[in-house]
């Protein structure tokens, strides 16, 4: 479902960036390793469309992904990828509710699963709260379920517990995980942290080229 081959990436004047082939089915789960400045969010804005990379490609089902781009490329995201991001890229000003729903209008959905979402990842009773309001492990699972919200084919989490206590952090693999099984999508999920290592047997560690 997910190949990803021959990639080449470089910062202007930074270091190139040695990236491994893999591929990934339907279901299956990933995990990037590596330490800090090794480049595991650039890879994961690789996989997500976000950065170009030099050559090489990242293919979801039947499209190339480094092959589209504009409006083309973020309409192929919103319905297909959904990415929780490093730093929560929520709108804390609106609702929970209301970030939900922009996430769906960005990509055309119905919005239809917005509640069983938000009662899955167990802030329902927030959900007409302003995030801004919300602690930061309810505000990462906001960042969660905005990224679930259309049921995408992939899920790409950039060190999703890096904030997070050790229950939090528990609660959080588990609830990527299991959503992840119960719509079938792919699961990446890139970290330096050791604790998310027991969790996704399949592991690949990342390192830059010197
Ligand atoms: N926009 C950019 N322009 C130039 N260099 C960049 C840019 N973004 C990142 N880098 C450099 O690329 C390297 C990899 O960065 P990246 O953020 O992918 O690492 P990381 O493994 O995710 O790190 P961390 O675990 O600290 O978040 C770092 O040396 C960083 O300074």
């Amino acid at each position: 479902m997910l190949e990803v081959k021959g990639i080449k990436f470089q910062y202007e004047k930074g270091r190139p960036f040695d990236i491994p082939d893999f591929q990934l089915s339907s279901g299956e789960q990933l995990l990037i390793l590596g330490k800090s400045g090794s480049g595991k969010t650039t890879i994961l804005n690789i996989l997500g469309g976000l950065l170009k990379p030099l050559s090489g490609d990242v293919r979801l089902g039947d499209t190339l992904i480094n092959q589209l781009s504009g409006a083309k490329l973020d309409k192929f995201r919103g319905k297909h990828i959904g990415i929780v991001f490093q730093k929560p890229h929520i709108l804390s000003p609106l609702t929970v509710e209301e970030n939900l729903s922009l996430a769906n209008f960005f990509s055309g959905a119905d919005g239809k699963r917005n509640q069983e979402l938000l009662k899955e990842l167990g802030i329902a009773d927030k959900r007409r709260a302003k995030v801004n309001t919300l602690s930061e492990g309810e505000a990462q699972r906001v960042s969660i379920a905005r990224a679930l919200a259309n049921q995408p084919d992939l899920i790409l989490a950039d060190e999703p517990t890096a904030s997070l206590d050790d229950h939090n952090a528990e609660i959080v693999i588990k609830l990527l995980q299991d959503q992840a099984k119960k719509y079938n999508a792919a699961l990446i999920i890139v970290t330096h942290d050791q604790r998310v290592k027991d969790h996704i047997v399949n592991q690949i560690t990342i390192g830059a080229l010197s």
